[in-house]
């Protein structure tokens, strides 16, 4: 029989090729032993509701009243729902053409677009144009959209930061471009290495790759550390001395944890470096909905703003975003709210402002009690997390654990991670399926699970991390 169009062996080979590690084998393997009546802690997946955090509640009452538009009618309402929310509701099904239920314009609805213009002004000190912002069904769509757009072939070359989150590696694989890896200092708490990332850069030159773009990741995931507004002008001047268009990825951006190192934008710095640089690097910028400490991750939501890219451009960008027609619009409005939260004064402020920083508040203790629960454990070292959600230990196995590995055919801390979900139910991601230099290995967990619980489980991962030790003669 000839092959079939859609078997597996006719499939596109870009598709075939990519990989994406946070629901990779880990993820497949703790769901089947969910299934057979295991307690799993899935702390793979940085989606804090499904670890308990409880939603935000004035978001979720002007959506619930966008959703249900009679209930703004219903003589009741204001007894159930405070007036703020009540006009906010209001407002955002003005700018809609019908509700939630009808297609936004492809850039997202402007009166929204006009408050994330307004948000990143506030944030920057700078104007920020409506025009040059578009929503997307979360962020991931939108740096998916411009790795399509930038990348022609497999020798385009994208800078992505080695470990990296790997919504890159997968979009650039499956788009038929080049990764072309920086490697981030574990020793200097995952600090930029300019010289490996000038080295990386002259090593794909010589390959024949054009590098085209530069990925930044701040705060990093899986790493956690925040760029200092020093390694910011570094990489802008880098970019604008070797022709690079810079992304910065800054979906944790609300997720700091410590205080040298406040979130500083790419495009801040950017503007603040001044002519010939702040007019001549190209920028683009993501942000969402799913981090922070909303944390809604399902509502996708997210947002890129162009910063010098050419009017030509980003119509194209435009006519691409064209093609899904609209981005959800309940994500657009939580959107909006995000950027646009209640302000002092306003009736839901108190409660608002209070349910956020009891959640960071929150992180900010879970990042310590992790980071403090792997140095406790034979031959873990782990770096603590400046921001994002996530810890990353360095698992220094011993040599019988790696040959253990080897005749189960499995990577090292995909063998270690498989163990300690066996064994605890924790489920984690191999630092593999984030890059690592050689024969360093990691696992990449979150800071997520119920601050309660946080003592047990690491508790549980000492426990199981020092009899492998043992068993292994580390
Ligand atoms: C650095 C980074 N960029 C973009 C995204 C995508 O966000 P959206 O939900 O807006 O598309 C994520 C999600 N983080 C994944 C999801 O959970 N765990 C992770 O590592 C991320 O970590």
């Amino acid at each position: 029989m000839p092959l079939k169009p859609l078997d597996y062996e006719s499939l596109n080979d870009n598709v075939k090729k990519v990989a994406y590690a946070v629901r990779g084998e880990l993820y497949l393997r703790a769901s089947e032993l969910q299934k057979e009546g295991k307690k799993i802690i899935f702390t793979n997946v940085g989606n804090p509701h499904a670890l308990g955090q409880r939603p935000l509640t004035f978001p979720r009452q002007v959506v619930s009243l966008c959703q249900a538009p009679f209930l703004l009618v219903d003589p009741n309402v204001e007894l159930i729902f405070p007036a703020d929310a009540i006009a906010r509701a209001k407002y955002y099904l003005s700018l809609t053409s019908g509700g939630l239920g009808a297609y936004s314009d492809s850039r997202g609805l402007p009166g929204i677009r006009k408050e994330v213009a307004e948000f990143i002004e506030r944030r920057d000190g700078y104007p920020s144009d409506p025009e040059l912002i578009f929503l997307t069904d979360g962020a991931s769509k939108g740096v998916m959209q411009m790795l399509n757009a930038i990348i022609r072939n497999d020798r385009d070359g994208i800078l992505v930061p080695v470990p990296q989150y790997p919504l890159y590696s997968a979009t650039i694989s499956l788009y038929g471009g080049s990764l072309v890896p920086y490697y981030l200092d574990e020793e200097r708490n995952w600090g930029l290495d300019l010289n490996n990332l000038r080295q990386s850069v002259a090593a794909a030159r010589a390959k024949g790759i054009t590098v085209r773009a530069m990925v930044i990741i701040n705060p990093g995931n899986p790493t956690g550390q925040c760029l200092s507004e020093a390694n910011l002008r570094d990489i802008l001047l880098f970019c604008y001395k070797e022709n690079i268009v810079l992304f910065a990825d800054e979906v944790y951006q609300q997720n700091i944890y410590q205080d040298e190192r406040p979130f500083l934008s790419a495009r801040k710095i950017l503007l603040d470096m001044g002519p010939p640089i702040s007019k001549e690097v190209q920028l683009v910028s993501f942000h969402t909905v799913s981090k922070g400490y909303w944390g809604e991750c399902g509502q996708r939501g997210g947002y890129f703003e162009m910063t010098n890219l050419p009017p030509q451009t980003v119509d194209e960008i435009y006519k691409i975003a064209s093609i899904s027609l609209s981005p959800n619009v309940p994500g657009q409005i939580f959107l909006g709210l995000m950027v646009n939260p209640p302000k002092p004064g306003d009736i839901s402020y108190l409660k608002f402002s209070s349910e956020s920083k009891a959640i960071l508040d929150s992180m900010r203790r879970r990042a310590r009690v992790m980071t403090d629960g792997f140095n406790s454990c034979k031959n873990v070292v782990c770096n603590f997390t400046e921001g994002a959600m996530y810890s990353f230990p360095q698992i220094c196995l011993p040599p019988k654990a790696i040959e253990a590995a080897k005749k189960a055919s499995k990577a090292p801390d995909v063998f270690y991670c498989l163990k300690l979900l066996e064994s605890t139910g924790i489920s984690t991601v191999p630092g593999s399926g984030f890059g690592q230099k050689d024969g360093v290995f990691h696992l990449r967990t979150t800071i997520l699970p119920a601050e309660e619980e946080m003592p047990a489980i690491m508790a549980s991962f000492k426990k199981f991390n020092d009899e492998f030790m043992e068993q292994y003669g580390g």
